[in-house]
């Protein structure tokens, strides 16, 4: 494990009964760095992240965080660990019968019981004011939310314990361009002013050009490669071929090439 690596993932190995999802998986994720996670539907991204967050036991493996090797940890010996990173489920996973800033305060409340309401109601609303919604949003149900509003609540929830290492499960997916683009900017921003550490899954080509540091592929059970995508775009595996130099891929690097000209 390099010094600098947040995640490190060795010969990880998942399966559900017969169907191999993982087998002999290597992952590393660098300090500071936005790292884009794609791959076809099924091949076990989210599951990925759920082996790396403690929500899923692997069949073998090593995963360390921190430093800290998370396998076989009890949820309570790896409280100081979780308490650094944030989760951004796919589709928000809020709680339905909370307003957003209870939301927010569910990890509050967890890691720190005797925060008094005062305090717990101030640093909601400041995470829901960093993460884009508006003040009044604080007092809202999810279902009264948009989905782009849910996406950012969902934000302002992993970002309760001021994380040092934030997980985002296909934050853009199902919203309109503009919206995606904005929080393609806002994940950038909040990375360079918090100084956050991002592993990001995404189907979003957009996403993966706008803020990704490095993007790793999975396919055939493992990371097929990982690197730049200047550096993606130069190996011969006919999923990464297809993925970056089909309509899409190609429409997203023109785009990108757009903005950075501007
Ligand atoms: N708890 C579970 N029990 C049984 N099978 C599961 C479980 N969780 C995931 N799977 C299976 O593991 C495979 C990988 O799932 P995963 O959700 O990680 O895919 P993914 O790469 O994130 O896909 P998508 O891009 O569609 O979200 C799928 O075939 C899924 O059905």
């Amino acid at each position: 494990m390099a010094g600098d690596d947040i995640i490190s993932v060795q010969g990880l190995c998942n399966s559900f009964g017969d169907q191999i999802i993982h087998k002999d998986l290597d992952l590393d994720v660098r300090q500071g760095e936005i790292l884009g996670v794609v791959g076809g539907s099924g091949t076990g991204k989210s599951v990925l992240m759920r082996s790396i967050i403690g929500l899923q036991e692997p069949t073998a493996g090593d995963i360390h965080v921190f430093g800290e090797a998370m396998i076989g940890k009890e949820e309570d010996e790896a409280t100081d660990v979780r308490r650094r990173w944030g989760v951004l489920f796919q589709g928000g996973a809020l709680f339905s019968t909370l307003t957003v800033a209870e939301n927010v305060q569910v990890p509050l409340r967890e890691f720190y019981p005797d925060f008094s309401t005062d305090l717990l109601e101030e640093i909601a609303r400041y995470k829901i004011h960093l993460s884009g919604l508006p003040p009044e949003a604080a007092h809202k149900y999810p279902s009264e939310l948009s989905g782009g509003m849910r996406k950012r609540a969902g934000l302002a929830r992993a970002l309760a314990m001021d994380p040092e290492l934030l997980f985002l499960d296909e934050p853009t997916a199902g919203l309109d361009p503009i919206g995606a683009a904005n929080f393609d900017n806002l994940t950038r921003n909040l990375k360079e002013t918090l100084g956050l550490t991002v592993f990001l899954i995404t189907h979003d080509l957009d996403t993966l050009y706008a803020i990704c540091d490095r993007v790793a592929v999975l396919a055939d059970h493992k990371v097929i490669a990982i690197g730049p995508i200047e550096d993606l775009l130069a190996t011969d595996h006919p999923w990464i071929k297809e993925y970056f130099s089909g309509p899409r891929g190609r429409a997203a690097r023109r785009g990108h090439a757009k903005r950075v000209d501007k």
